[in-house]
């Protein structure tokens, strides 16, 4: 079964259409690098999946769920890093951790070891006493994937989640993704074109809201490849998007 099936699905805001009938799938444990370049739709994309929005046309199914029918069912199976992570500045971290693992019906035995075992993973055991407001963005940031994390859930749709790192904290949630392939299944936006080399196998460009390419990485690379060699993914994303 597909953790993550999208059959026909368009967002249209208006008279502008932000998704136009979208077709992807994703096996469980794949990591899909969802590209695009700014406006091409990703972020409404990872709302319509988590269910943050309704679509205009189309289906989209979430560990067989239909995220509009069901849509409790398919938040317990989704660990969301939007864009803006929804961060409590003025809470601690782990006061804010617990709080989300409490809404995420984390069982209040385990609540504890569950926080402190994101917190390992995300690099914020240090800071667990401090106020979210007073830490730097890149450590907001790793709040933010924190959350996502917890209770484990089996999806995780991650928008821009090495955005403001330093290069070194991305490396680490570099790392971190990469770990997660096999057990979760991800749906992982960026603009950092490297880093979906290191951790997708898998890569779908959207460009006004369509599809341009979805294949393998390397089978884009043999795709794109000419005379002079075989294309980068840069080289690639800069062709399709251009127009
Ligand atoms: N609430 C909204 N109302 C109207 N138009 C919107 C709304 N949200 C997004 N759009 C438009 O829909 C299109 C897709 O936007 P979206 O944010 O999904 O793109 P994106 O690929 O995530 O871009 P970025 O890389 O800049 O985050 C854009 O043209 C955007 O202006």
């Amino acid at each position: 079964m597909a953790m993550i099936e999208v059959r026909q699905l368009t967002k249209r805001y208006r008279e502008r259409v932000a998704v136009d009938h979208l077709d992807f799938s994703l096996a469980e444990g794949e990591i899909l690098g969802f590209l695009g370049p700014n406006g091409a739709g990703k972020s409404t994309t990872m709302k319509l999946l988590t269910g943050f929005l309704p679509p205009s046309e189309g289906t989209a199914r979430v560990a067989g769920f239909d995220v509009f029918e069901h849509p409790l069912e398919v938040k317990r199976r989704i660990g969301y890093l939007p864009e803006t992570p929804p961060l409590y500045p003025e809470m601690t971290v782990v006061g804010y951790l617990r709080f989300v693992a409490r809404l995420k019906q984390v069982p209040g035995r385990g609540l504890n070891a569950e926080v402190e075992r994101v917190a390992g993973l995300t690099g914020l055991s240090d800071v667990m006493g401090r106020l979210i407001q007073n830490l730097s963005k890149g450590y907001q940031q790793r709040v933010g994937i924190a959350q996502a994390l917890l209770g484990s859930p089996p999806v995780l749709i991650l928008d821009e989640p090495t955005e403001g790192l330093d290069p070194s904290q991305r490396a680490e949630v570099r790392a971190l993704i990469k770990g997660l392939a096999g057990k979760h299944t991800v749906l992982l936006s960026t603009h950092i074109l490297p880093e979906v080399t290191m951790t997708c196998e898998k890569v779908l460009i959207l460009h006004q809201g369509r599809v341009v390419a979805y294949d393998t990485l390397r089978k884009l690379e043999r795709q794109h490849s000419g005379a002079d060699g075989k294309a980068s993914l840069e080289e690639i994303f800069i062709r399709l998007t251009a127009a």
